[in-house]
C-alpha cells in the first residue's frame, strides 16, 4: 500500500507520471498561472513551483480543502495526524499553508503527487447545491451532532458507579430548583440558622424569589432582549454539572432548545490543559472534532449557537482575566484567558448565547456589565428530595420509607438540599458507597463521608490527601471556629485573610458567596454553606489543634460567650464523632490527617458530664447523642451516677433521638430515678417501644404531648404491668379527657406503686372526676391527684372541700396542701418557663393561669406572681415578633392583678 506519509517511507514513481501530472497542472490551473509558468523554465521541480505559487494556490485551493485532505487521507499521502493538523488549522487558507507545509517535506516526487491530486479535485467541479440539498446536510450535521451530545451525556458522573455499573441520566435526573435574581442577607442568614425541614421548605418560599425552569432558563421575561450571557452560580454539589448535563441532553435529544442548531460545551477543568496561545476554533475542535466540516457555517449561524463553560471557579486564570483586550475573530491565536473574556464579554462571537457555571464564591471575577441574566440553583426541595430517594433505591416504597426515616433526623435532613449530600445519605445507607468506607452509624459519619467525597472528586487536586489539603482544611476549621466563638454565620472578604493563599477549589467547596447590595456599592459575604458545615469543621478545627487560643469547651469560656442553651449542642456532637475511632480511622485514611490527641481527655469529660447531668437532673439529651457518636458500648460500664435521671425534655423526638436513647438506656442498666419526656411529641409507638425501661423508672413526666387513645392506652398498660415502679407520673397538658381519665382509674384501682398523678390543664370534667374518687376506697398508694386547670367551675370548687376525697384529690390551689407542695409545683413551671421560647411561654402560661384563676392568694404566691412578671418583662423587652410580644403583655397584666 503506498504511503506517502512524512513519517514513513515513500514509494518510487516513474518519471513519466510526474511529467504528466505536473504538465497536467498547467493544463488545470487558471490562465493566471500558465502564463506565468510558461514563461519559466519547463523543467523546473513540482515543489519549488508549489513555494513559489504558494500564494495563489492558497486562493485557488481555498474551496477544494476539505476535498483535497480526505481524498489525500484515502490514498494514504498524508498520514491521519498530517490529516488531524489540518483540520485543526483555523480556516481554510490556513489549512491550504498547513498542507502545502506538509508537502514541502515529502520531495519533489510526492508534490508531483499532490499537483495531479489538486488538478483531480479541481476538476470534479464542485457540484453546486441546491438549496435543499444544503439544507439537509446541515440538519443532518446537527443530528450528528446531537448524537454525540447524547452518548457523552447520558450517564451520572463515574464517582457515583462502580465498574459495571451506570447511573442513567433520564432514570436519575430530579428536577432542580432555580431561582432568578440575587439573595437578600435576611434570607440567607435565615437559611444559615435553620435546621431540618423548616430549612427545606423555605427552599419553595417564594417572596423575594423568582423561580425559573430549566427549560425557560433562555426566555425572554422582561429584559429587552433575549439575554445571550447567563451566569449559573451554586455552592459545591448543588449540581451545576448535572444541570449542564440535562440542558445538553435535553438538546441532544430535541425535547428543548429548539431556537439553538448546536450547543458546544467546555468545562474550565479541561481548559486548564491548554498551555499555549490557541484560536477558538482550535478548542472546539480538540473537543468537537466532528465539527469540523461545518464549523465555519455555525460560526456564520452564531445565533444559533449555545456556548456552555462550565466550572468557571475552576479556571486556573479567572484572576488574569482581561476584558479590555480582547479578540472578534475565532480564527485569532490568543491566550486563553483572553479568550474566556472574550467570549464572556461578547466580543467574540456576539451573537452566540454563552452560559458560565460557576460556585458564587469566584464570580465577582465577572464584570456585571457582561451579565444579563443572574440565575441560582437552589438545589431540592422536599418534593425532589423525596423523587431523589425514590428514583436512587428504584423501589418507590423503599425510597420513602428510606425518605422518612431521614426527614425526621433533623440534622441530616437540612443538608439534603445539596444533591451531593443527598446521594452520600442514599448510597451510605444503602450500604454501597463507593468509597470504600464502613457503614457509617452515626451524622458524624455522613459529614466526614461529605468533606471527603468533595475533597476528592470537587477538586482539581490529584489527591486529596496532600498537605495542603490538611492545611486548607484545618485553617477553613480555624475560621469555622473563631466565627462560631463570636456567634457569627457570616465573614467578609478580609476575615478570609488567613486562608487567601489556600487552594481556592478547597476553599470553595465548603463555603457559599452573597452579593449584598447596599446604598452606594455592593459587598461580598461570605458563609458556609450551611451552619452545620460551619460547626463540623470547628470541630474538625478542635479536634485536631493542639492548643487552641480560646477553649469552648471550658464552662468559663461559655459562659463569657453567652451561648443560648443549645448553641454549643451539634458542635459537640461533631467533635465527639470526629474523635471517635472510625471517623480517625476515615481522616487518617482518606486526608493522611495523624491521630488526634484529645480522645481519651475528651471520654473522661464525656462520661463525667454525662454522670453529673443524671445526678443532678439536667438536660442530657446532647451528651447522650456525644456518646451515641463514640459507638463504643464499653464507655457504658463507666457510667455509674448515684441515681439516674433523665432529662430530655423539651426536644421534639426524631428518630435518631430515640435511638440514642433506647441505646443508652440498654447500655446503663439501672434502676431510673427519673425520665423526663415533657414536650418531646412522644408517642405510643415510641412508649411501647420504651415499657420496658420505663417500668423501671420512679418519676416518670409524659406533660406537654398530645396524648392519643393509643398512648393513653399504652400508659395504662404500663401502669398495670406488676413490675411496674412508677410512683410519680405527669400527665399535664396532654389533651385527656373523661374517658381517658377514666381508663387511668380502671387501671389505678390495682396499681401498687403510684403516689402521685399531676392531670393539670386537661379537659377533664367534675363528672369524671366525681367518678374518679372513688379510688379512695380501694386500697391503692394513691396520696394526689392534681387536677389544676380542668373544666371546673367555681361551684365545683365549693363542692370539693366537702368531699371525703378532698386529701387526695386537688383540683384547685389549695393551701392545706401546704408550702412546699405548691413550691416544688411553682419551681417545675419556673424552670420550664425559662427554657422555653416567647411562643411556647405564651401558651404554657395561659395553660397554667387557668389552673390558678380559682385559687386565692396567700403571701407566697404573690412572690411567684413577681416572679413571673419579671420574667415576662425581660422577655417582652427583647421580643421582636409583635403579635407573641402583646400576648406576652396581656399575660403579664393579667398575673400583675395577683399581686
Ligand atoms: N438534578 C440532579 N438529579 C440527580 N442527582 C443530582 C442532580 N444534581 C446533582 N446530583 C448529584 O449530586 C452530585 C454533585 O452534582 P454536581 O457535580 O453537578 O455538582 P456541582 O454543583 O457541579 O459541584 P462542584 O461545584 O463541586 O463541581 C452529582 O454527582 C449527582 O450525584
Amino acid at each position: 500500500m503506498p504511503n506517502f506519509s512524512r513519517r514513513q517511507g515513500r514509494r518510487q514513481s516513474p518519471i513519466w507520471t510526474l511529467l504528466s501530472s505536473w504538465r497536467a497542472v498547467f493544463g488545470t490551473l487558471s490562465g493566471d498561472y500558465r502564463r506565468t509558468i510558461r514563461s519559466w523554465d519547463v523543467r523546473v521541480s513540482p515543489l519549488s513551483f508549489l513555494k513559489k505559487e504558494r500564494g495563489r494556490l492558497v486562493d485557488e485551493l481555498e474551496d477544494y480543502i476539505n476535498l483535497i485532505v480526505q481524498q489525500a487521507l484515502l490514498k494514504q499521502f498524508i498520514s491521519k495526524d498530517d490529516y488531524e493538523d489540518i483540520v485543526y488549522e483555523r480556516g481554510p487558507r490556513k489549512q491550504v499553508r498547513k498542507l502545502l507545509d506538509i508537502i514541502d517535506c515529502l520531495g519533489d516526487e510526492n508534490a508531483a503527487l499532490f499537483c495531479s491530486l489538486f488538478i483531480q479535485v479541481k476538476s470534479i467541479k464542485p457540484k453546486k447545491q441546491t438549496a435543499k440539498e444544503s439544507v439537509k446536510d446541515y440538519l443532518l450535521l446537527i443530528q450528528k451532532h446531537k448524537d454525540v451530545l447524547r452518548r457523552r451525556n447520558d450517564c451520572l458522573k463515574s464517582y457515583n458507579c462502580r465498574h459495571g455499573e451506570k447511573f442513567y441520566l433520564s432514570d436519575y435526573f430530579v428536577n432542580l430548583l432555580l431561582v432568578q435574581g440575587h439573595y437578600s442577607l435576611e434570607i440567607k442568614k435565615n437559611e444559615l440558622l435553620t435546621f431540618g425541614q423548616q430549612r427545606i421548605h423555605l427552599q419553595n418560599k417564594k417572596e423575594e424569589k423568582l423561580d425559573i425552569k430549566l427549560h425557560q432558563l433562555f426566555d425572554k421575561f422582561t429584559e429587552r432582549r433575549t439575554p445571550k450571557k447567563i451566569l449559573v452560580s451554586g455552592v459545591a454539589g448543588i449540581g451545576k454539572t448535572v444541570f449542564v448535563q440535562k440542558i445538553l441532553y435535553d438538546f441532544s435529544n430535541s425535547v428543548a432548545y429548539g431556537n439553538f442548531d448546536f450547543f458546544i460545551n467546555f468545562t474550565f477543568r479541561d481548559l486548564n490543559c491548554i498551555k499555549k496561545a490557541v484560536t477558538f476554533r482550535e478548542i472546539i475542535l480538540k473537543k468537537h472534532g466532528h465539527l469540523s466540516q461545518i464549523l465555519d457555517d455555525i460560526f456564520r449561524n452564531s445565533e444559533k449557537l449555545l456556548i456552555i463553560l462550565d466550572g468557571f471557579d475552576e479556571f486556573k486564570f479567572y484572576s488574569q482575566l482581561d476584558f479590555d483586550q480582547y479578540i472578534v475573530d475565532p480564527d485569532e491565536e490568543t491566550e486563553l484567558a483572553q479568550l474566556v473574556g472574550s467570549l464572556i464579554k461578547g466580543e467574540l462571537l456576539p451573537e452566540a448565547t454563552t452560559v458560565i457555571t460557576s460556585r458564587p464564591t469566584v464570580i465577582n471575577h465577572i464584570p456585571v456589565d457582561c451579565i444579563e441574566r443572574f440565575v441560582v440553583i437552589t438545589g431540592f426541595s422536599v418534593t425532589e428530595i423525596e423523587d431523589y430517594f425514590q428514583k436512587f433505591y428504584e423501589n418507590g416504597e423503599v425510597g420513602s420509607e428510606i425518605f422518612d426515616f431521614v426527614r425526621q433526623n433533623h440534622f441530616l435532613f437540612t443538608l439534603c438540599y445539596i444533591p451531593a449530600f443527598c446521594w452520600i445519605v442514599c448510597s451510605v445507607l444503602k450500604g454501597n458507597s463507593t468509597l470504600h468506607i464502613d457503614q457509617p452509624k452515626t451524622m458524624t459519619d455522613i459529614y466526614c463521608h461529605y468533606l471527603v467525597v468533595l475533597l476528592k472528586h470537587h477538586t482539581r487536586q490529584e489527591a486529596a490527601a496532600n498537605e495542603t489539603a490538611i492545611n486548607t482544611v484545618l485553617a477553613l476549621g480555624h475560621l469555622a471556629y473563631q466565627s462560631l466563638l463570636q456567634h457569627e454565620t457570616l465573614f467578609s472578604e478580609q476575615d478570609m485573610e488567613t486562608i487567601c493563599h489556600s487552594p481556592s477549589d478547597i476553599v470553595y467547596s465548603f463555603l457559599d458567596k452573597t452579593c449584598v447590595q447596599e446604598l452606594e456599592y455592593t459587598e461580598n459575604i461570605l458563609s458556609f454553606t450551611h451552619f452545620t458545615i460551619q460547626e463540623f469543621f470547628a470541630a474538625l478545627y478542635y479536634a485536631y489543634e493542639v492548643s487552641v487560643a480560646v477553649d469552648i469547651m471550658e464552662n468559663e469560656v461559655q459562659s463569657q460567650l453567652d451561648t443560648s442553651p443549645g448553641y454549643l449542642d451539634l458542635f459537640q456532637r461533631f467533635l465527639s464523632g470526629l474523635l471517635s475511632d472510625r471517623n480517625q480511622n476515615i481522616l487518617r485514611k482518606h486526608l493522611k490527617l495523624d491521630g488526634s490527641k484529645k480522645p481519651e481527655l475528651y471520654i473522661s469529660w464525656l462520661i463525667d458530664s454525662i454522670i453529673e447531668h443524671c445526678e443532678n437532673g439536667c438536660y442530657v439529651f446532647n451528651l447522650l447523642h456525644c456518646l451515641f457518636e463514640q459507638q463504643r458500648d464499653c464507655l457504658a460500664e463507666r457510667i455509674t451516677p448515684a441515681v439516674l435521671r433523665l432529662n430530655l425534655s423539651d426536644n421534639v423526638f426524631s428518630p435518631m433521638d430515640f435511638d440514642v436513647l433506647t441505646y443508652f438506656l440498654n447500655l446503663v442498666n439501672m434502676d431510673i430515678d427519673e425520665l423526663d419526656l415533657t414536650a418531646t411529641h412522644v408517642n405510643a409507638q415510641h412508649l411501647k417501644q420504651l415499657q420496658p425501661y420505663l417500668r423501671r423508672c420512679r418519676s416518670l413526666w409524659v406533660g406537654e404531648n398530645n396524648l392519643d387513645k393509643e398512648t393513653v392506652r399504652v400508659v395504662c398498660s404500663l401502669l398495670g404491668h406488676t413490675d411496674c415502679q412508677i410512683e410519680n407520673l405527669g400527665l399535664g397538658w396532654t389533651q385527656l379527657e373523661d374517658e381517658d381519665f377514666l381508663e387511668l382509674y380502671n387501671v389505678l384501682k390495682c396499681n401498687q406503686t403510684l403516689k402521685q398523678l399531676w392531670v393539670e390543664g386537661n379537659n377533664i370534667s367534675y363528672n369524671a372526676i366525681e367518678k374518679f374518687s372513688d379510688i379512695v376506697l380501694f386500697n391503692t398508694t394513691l396520696q394526689r391527684v392534681v387536677l389544676l386547670g380542668n373544666r371546673l367551675g367555681a361551684e365545683n370548687m365549693k363542692e370539693f372541700t366537702a368531699k371525703p376525697y378532698k386529701n387526695v384529690i386537688v383540683a384547685h390551689f389549695d393551701e392545706r396542701f401546704g408550702k412546699d407542695f405548691w413550691q416544688g409545683w411553682w419551681e417545675w413551671i419556673l424552670q420550664r418557663c425559662k427554657i422555653c421560647s416567647n411562643e411556647k411561654i405564651v401558651s404554657f402560661l395561659t395553660k397554667v393561669w387557668l389552673g390558678l384563676c380559682h385559687g386565692q392568694n396567700t403571701s407566697w404566691m404573690r412572690t411567684w406572681y413577681i416572679e413571673v412578671d419579671k420574667l415576662l418583662q425581660t422577655r417582652i423587652k427583647f421580643c421582636s415578633a409583635t403579635n407573641i410580644r402583646k400576648r406576652m403583655e396581656s399575660l403579664q397584666k393579667m398575673f400583675q392583678t395577683k399581686h
